[in-house]
């Protein structure tokens, strides 16, 4: 008997679009900050100050379209280039100027710093108020606690997690698995999944077997920085898989030189997975997305405090 249209078995895994997903969100956020600037007469406007440490083309390449992305929204953007060969004192000492800056709502340090700083040292010196990234101790905690809630959620799992929601992908009640458990990815992930009422397994480069972990996931999160290494035979079919690995392989027929591949096996994972996020297009534009966000919610809540 043929099947009712739309209930038909889909042979492959519906897109998510986080690139369309990221531009509604700016548009989002643009309509909020014209609005914001409206009330205020003009005179209060989003600001966000980018640090920048050493001469890393990828960095600055990042650092670049967060700047373009604040200006598209109105957003005021601040920056501060250092050389490599910065000290940890000057870069403390730009982190101290903006957060006594009050056209400064958020600050972002770019990472990795050049390894003779100790990044938590310069992250910590940030103030909790603005930090947009969501990387301080502090904020990386209140997002472990139940009954507490973080000044700011860490960009990329935020935008991880955004994507489901706005794909309509239910995460209560489902299980989830996050390849990775970094700071400021792969453990944010896992916290954000559970504070949504997922059940959440961490699989990392200690852990045995990780497939036999994924192929009970109703939701990936892979965040390990190993290009394909999810294998499309790993996954449930029907699940939803977000990838946020961004590995750069070699590709001659490309103008740069080389392709951007994410953690997962795309070609084989789109055959088997309900929805998936293409790399690039996927949970990138979406970082930029709520980075923007984050530093509209710090605006609004230093306006609100000084009207
Ligand atoms: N799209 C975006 O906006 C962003 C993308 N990224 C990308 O996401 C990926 C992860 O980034 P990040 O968290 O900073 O990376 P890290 O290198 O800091 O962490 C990688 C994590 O993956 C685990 N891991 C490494 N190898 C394996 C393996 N073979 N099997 C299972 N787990 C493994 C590590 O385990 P262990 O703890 O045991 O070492 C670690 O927990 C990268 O590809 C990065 O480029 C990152 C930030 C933003
Ligand atoms: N303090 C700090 N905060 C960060 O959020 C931070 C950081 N340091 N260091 C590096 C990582 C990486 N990261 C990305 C942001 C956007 C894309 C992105 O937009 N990617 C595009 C492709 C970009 C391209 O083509 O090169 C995409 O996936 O479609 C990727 C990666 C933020 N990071
Ligand atoms: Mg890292």
């Amino acid at each position: 008997m043929d099947k009712v249209e739309g209930e038909q078995e889909q042979d492959q895994a519906q897109l998510i679009d986080g690139k369309a997903i990221a531009e509604t969100i700016r548009g989002e956020i643009r309509d909020e900050v014209a609005r914001l600037k409206e009330e205020s007469g003009g005179r209060f406007e989003p600001g966000l100050a980018v640090v920048l440490v050493g001469e890393r083309k990828d960095s600055q390449t990042y650092v670049r379209s967060k700047k373009k992305g604040c200006e598209e929204a109105g957003i005021k953007s601040f920056g501060t280039d250092l050389p490599e060969t910065a000290t940890e004192e000057e870069v403390l000492a730009v982190v101290r100027e903006y957060n006594a800056d009050p056209r400064v709502h958020g600050i972002l340090v770019q990472l990795p710093l050049p390894s003779h700083m100790d990044e938590e040292k310069i992250l910590m010196a940030i103030s909790i108020e603005k930090d947009v990234d969501g990387f301080h101790p502090e904020n990386i905690g209140k997002l472990a606690m139940r009954g507490r809630d973080p000044d700011f959620v860490c960009c990329t799992p935020k935008g991880s997690v955004e994507l489901l929601e706005r794909s309509n992908i239910p995460i209560a009640g489902k299980s989830a698995v996050v390849v990775g458990r970094s700071n400021i990815v792969g453990t944010p992930a896992a916290m954000l999944l559970q504070r949504r009422n997922a059940t959440v397994t961490v699989v990392h480069s200690r852990t045995p077997n990780p497939e036999k972990y994924i192929r009970e996931a109703d939701i990936v999160i892979a965040a390990c920085g190993v290009a394909n290494f999810v294998r499309g035979d790993w996954l449930k079919p029907g699940c939803a898989v977000i990838d946020v690995g961004i590995n750069a392989v070699d590709d001659p027929t490309k103008k740069r030189g080389y392709r951007l591949v994410g953690d997962v096996c795309f070609e084989e994972a789109v055959k088997v997975a309900g929805q998936i996020t293409p790399v690039p297009g996927g949970v990138g534009p979406m970082t930029i997305a709520m980075l923007l966000q984050n530093t509209l919610e710090g605006a609004k809540k230093a306006y609100e405090q000084g009207k």
